[in-house]
């Protein structure tokens, strides 16, 4: 009770206690003390107690100074176990059982939606941060919520939340997709990267090493890894030491954190390096989705082209095929070897380019979108900033067709199709939350 310490008048050692020697007056000083104490311990019993009460579970209490940047959530209680066995709960044959991290946000919401149509046991986690407009986030846990995923609010940093989840679920699988997304924002919010996709990684794998059994785990990377990397089209043997922004800095960093995981404890790791995803329920910090929002409202948007006139090109790629490349990824992911934090044999190590393999320069796909909307863009050609971005993407994917069978089917002008369709009716339906 170190608290209450300064509150206590009595001395130290009260035998040598000796500047009062008469008993009456020691007795009421004794009295006093006595009284204080107990009026100051009945107040210190009682903060404890309210602040119990306004937390359903102790275990989510920022106590150690690491988590302190943690909000607090709300999570534990029988009903909330129920709820998360009852999500997780594997309903086909062979299917397995996936932890779906980050399922609130744009790939998380539609790997966890086709998941659930095949029969596997699927429980999201999602923070809900502001990066961008939560309420769209919260728009796609309705959507998962009625076809019965149910999605669990808190940090990946939480450590004793995650291991209430692995106490309470089997997990086979672990599908990381939780990150701190977006090449330019990095600029503004280097520390939200670290917190997420350095710190955050290691508290998962740290978890994961720790269960038993431990799950195999797959996770998002990203194409900036390439950085300025000039060799196209960009294969996964082809170096990435040069990123080019602190966010591509933490992908490659999450990249050489899972090699030691997998070496030390022999959990089962694959890392997708995913090429400019866009579709519907996209992300609005993406160019495809905020040019699709200014040329209606009819704001310039800013255009950016290379040194002397050069284009600027991604290799964008159909949320529906980097779907496809993420449940293959679980299907083909072997088991993690180790148990109970030891390795007990060598694991599998991956990683694999999901893009599309035709790279579109930014202007055309703004054309295109112009033709969707049928309403003539204010373009504003503007010198690429030295913000991070990089000139162009270009996946070379025969390593994911070979191992995953992984084909993109879905050209620019297709998905910015439905993309487009799905924008107009959601934004005009009043932001419902329609499929
Ligand atoms: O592939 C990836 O790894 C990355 O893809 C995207 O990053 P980026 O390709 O930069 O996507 P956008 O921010 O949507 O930019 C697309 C293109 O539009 C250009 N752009 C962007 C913004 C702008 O105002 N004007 C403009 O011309 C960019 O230079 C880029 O060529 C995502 O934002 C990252 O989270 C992801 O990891």
């Amino acid at each position: 009770m170190t608290q209450l310490k300064h509150l206590d008048n009595s001395p130290p050692t009260p035998g040598k206690f000796k500047m009062d020697k008469s008993p009456y007056i020691h007795r009421l000083r004794w009295h006093g003390s006595l009284a204080k104490l107990t009026f100051w311990s009945f107040i210190f019993l009682g903060l404890i107690l309210i602040f119990f009460f306004r937390s359903p579970s102790s275990n989510s209490l920022p106590s150690d100074p690491s988590r302190r940047s943690l909000r607090t959530y709300n999570w534990g209680g029988p009903a909330w176990e129920k709820r998360v066995r009852s999500s997780a709960r594997v309903r086909s044959r062979h299917g397995m059982s996936v932890l779906v991290t980050g399922a609130a946000g744009f790939v998380g919401t539609h790997v966890s939606a086709a998941l659930k149509r095949r029969g596997d046991g699927v429980l999201g986690l999602d923070c809900f941060n502001d990066y961008y407009d939560p309420s769209l986030k919260r728009a796609r846990q309705a959507l998962l919520e009625r076809s019965g995923v149910f999605i669990v609010e808190g940090d990946i940093n939480d450590s004793a939340l995650l291991s209430k989840l692995f106490e309470v679920v089997a997990f086979t699988h672990v599908m990381h997709l939780a990150a701190q997304a977006g090449v330019r924002y990095a600029m503004e919010n280097p520390g939200s990267y670290v917190h997420s996709n350095i710190a955050g990684l290691v508290n998962l794998l740290e978890v994961c090493k720790n269960a038993n059994p431990q799950p195999a785990i797959v996770w998002a990377s990203s194409s900036s890894v390439y950085g300025l990397n000039t060799k196209v089209p960009f294969s996964e043997r082809d170096r990435t030491d040069q990123p080019a922004s602190l966010y591509a800095a933490t992908k490659k960093a999450g990249e050489e954190i899972a090699h030691t995981y997998n070496h030390i404890y022999g959990l089962s790791l694959t890392g997708l390096r995913f090429f400019t995803v866009y579709g519907p329920w996209g992300r609005p910090d993406m160019a495809y989705f905020f040019f699709t929002r200014d040329i209606l409202k009819g704001k310039t948007i800013p255009i950016f082209e290379a040194a002397n006139h050069g284009t600027v090109a991604r290799d964008f790629t159909y949320i529906d095929d980097i779907v496809k490349g993420c449940l293959a990824s679980l299907d083909t992911a072997e088991k993690s070897t180790g148990s109970g934090g030891k390795k007990k044999g060598p694991a599998q190590l991956r990683v694999f380019n999901l893009g599309n393999t035709s790279p579109v320069p930014v202007s055309d796909l703004v054309t295109i979108l112009e033709r969707l909307l049928k309403v003539k863009a204010k373009r504003n050609i503007m010198k690429l900033p030295r913000n991070g971005d990089v000139p162009f993407t270009h996946a070379n994917i025969s390593s994911a067709q070979r191992e995953l069978g992984y084909k993109p089917t879905t050209d620019l002008q297709t998905g910015l199709k439905k993309f487009v369709r799905w924008y107009v009716s959601y934004y005009s339906g009043g932001k419902k939350a329609s499929g």
